[in-house]
């Protein structure tokens, strides 16, 4: 779940959202959906997180725990970002001793682990959301992580995975004994039981990724989640929906605890098979990709025996061509065509918001490890600038 995409248009109108309570956003925490939809989602394993890892999380700077096998590929005790084992010097003499997973051995033990169980290869995700805006971190300039520094790195860097943190119940109601909808408590964010999960690799074809959209138990729309246009996709734009429609009847529909909601499914050639790899609220801040809210809230219902109900009976009171002018509802399915991405504004790189200008870019073009070091740097700079703005105003 990324942070809500930022729609002026769409602010400014008063959507008709039903009330979104803590209960609606812990539903669609991975922990709490995944037991009971396990055998339909990619290989994947979870880590209860203990408060001093989120602690580490959440502390500025990236401090890496020693990496004993391997040289760690960069490090800059400067930049305030660097592996503990890999710096000389008198300052540094503190840093080779410091090791920030001392106070969560375990849990950095079990991370090894599971992605040993999981072939060796992961893709890392907190309740709600993965890294995706903090790949050029990562040496491989994807989510795949091999190492648990890899995978810290990843997570210390992603504004979404800080939005988890900090404020997964933002905009929420919640309910009271009555069933009354109340403000959350102030400190609602504390009871939320965070896990790290760790899903086996597998190179996804993103052309066959989609996002569904349902509303009272009905699926109503689905569109591409990569907002590229793929041509094949046409073709093939029947199948696929009347494939996803099915695996939401038989899997979904009577299932998810919520009444309103929306799902994310991988559909690999032949196209017969859905994997499901996510879940995500009806509530604004889920990106409606290829919708806007306003349709999506207002977008024909399909009746409920998704028949035509209107048939004309015979004076027996049958209804002889009832198969024939049956009408099924087909739910709608939006692709990407050739001349969209100029159209709908969406030239730019998806997440382009959550990494550094352009112009801090440009400026320090010269090697991809620059880059990074730059971009690291940036990064503390803005930390640093932020702290400086917090001690002014509590000076004033
Ligand atoms: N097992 C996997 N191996 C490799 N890549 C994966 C795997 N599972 C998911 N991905 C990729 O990661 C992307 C993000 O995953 P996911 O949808 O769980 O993140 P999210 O933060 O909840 O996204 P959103 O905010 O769009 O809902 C997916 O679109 C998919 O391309």
């Amino acid at each position: 779940m990324s942070p809500p995409a930022s729609d002026p248009a769409q602010r400014l109108t008063e959507l008709p959202f039903p009330p979104v309570t803590k209960t609606h956003i812990l539903n669609c925490s991975y922990h709490s959906w995944h037991p009971r939809y396990r055998a339909i989602t990619p290989k994947a394993r979870l880590v209860p997180l203990p408060d001093a890892f989120l602690s580490y999380l959440r502390e500025d700077g990236i401090v890496l725990p020693p990496d004993n096998e391997d040289t760690p590929e960069w490090s800059d005790s400067d930049s305030g970002i660097f592996s503990g084992a890999d710096n000389e010097g008198d300052d540094a003499d503190d840093a080779d001793n410091y090791d920030p997973s001392a106070s969560w051995r375990d849990t950095h033990e079990t991370i090894e682990r599971a992605i040993d169980d999981l072939g060796g290869k992961v893709a890392p995700k907190l309740n709600w959301s993965a890294p995706k805006d903090a790949t050029w971190m990562a040496a491989t300039n994807s989510m795949e992580c091999r190492t648990p520094n890899d995978i810290y790195l990843l997570l210390k860097s992603s504004d979404f995975v800080t939005h988890d943190l900090e404020h997964a119940f933002d905009d929420t109601a919640d309910e009271d004994a009555n069933g009354s909808i109340q403000d959350p408590p102030a400190s609602a964010s504390l009871s939320v039981p965070y896990h790290l999960v760790l899903r086996k690799w597998v190179t996804l074809n993103p052309s066959v990724e989609f996002r569904c959209f349902v509303r009272s138990r009905k699926l109503i729309a689905l569109c591409q989640r990569d907002l590229n246009h793929f041509d094949f996709l046409f073709k093939m734009q029947d199948k696929l929906r009347q494939t996803i429609q099915e695996f939401f009847d038989v899997r979904l529909r009577d299932t998810f605890p919520d009444p309103s909601f929306t799902f994310d499914v991988y559909v690999p050639p032949p196209h017969n098979r859905v994997w499901l790899i996510d879940f995500n609220p009806w509530a604004q801040r889920t990106d409606p990709l290829l919708f806007s809210w306003l349709e999506l809230l207002s977008l024909p219902e399909p009746p409920s025996s998704n028949v035509e109900e209107s048939t004309p009976e015979k004076s027996d009171g049958s209804s002889e061509y009832e198969e024939d002018i049956t009408e099924i509802f087909r739910p709608e399915f939006r692709l990407v065509r050739r001349d969209d991405p100029e159209a709908y504004g969406f030239t730019t790189p998806q997440y382009s918001a959550h990494k550094l200008p352009k112009d801090v870019v440009d400026a320090s073009r010269g090697g991809e490890g620059n880059l990074r070091e730059f971009a690291l740097q940036w990064k503390e700079a803005q930390a640093l600038a932020e702290q400086q703005k917090a001690e002014d105003s509590d000076d004033d």
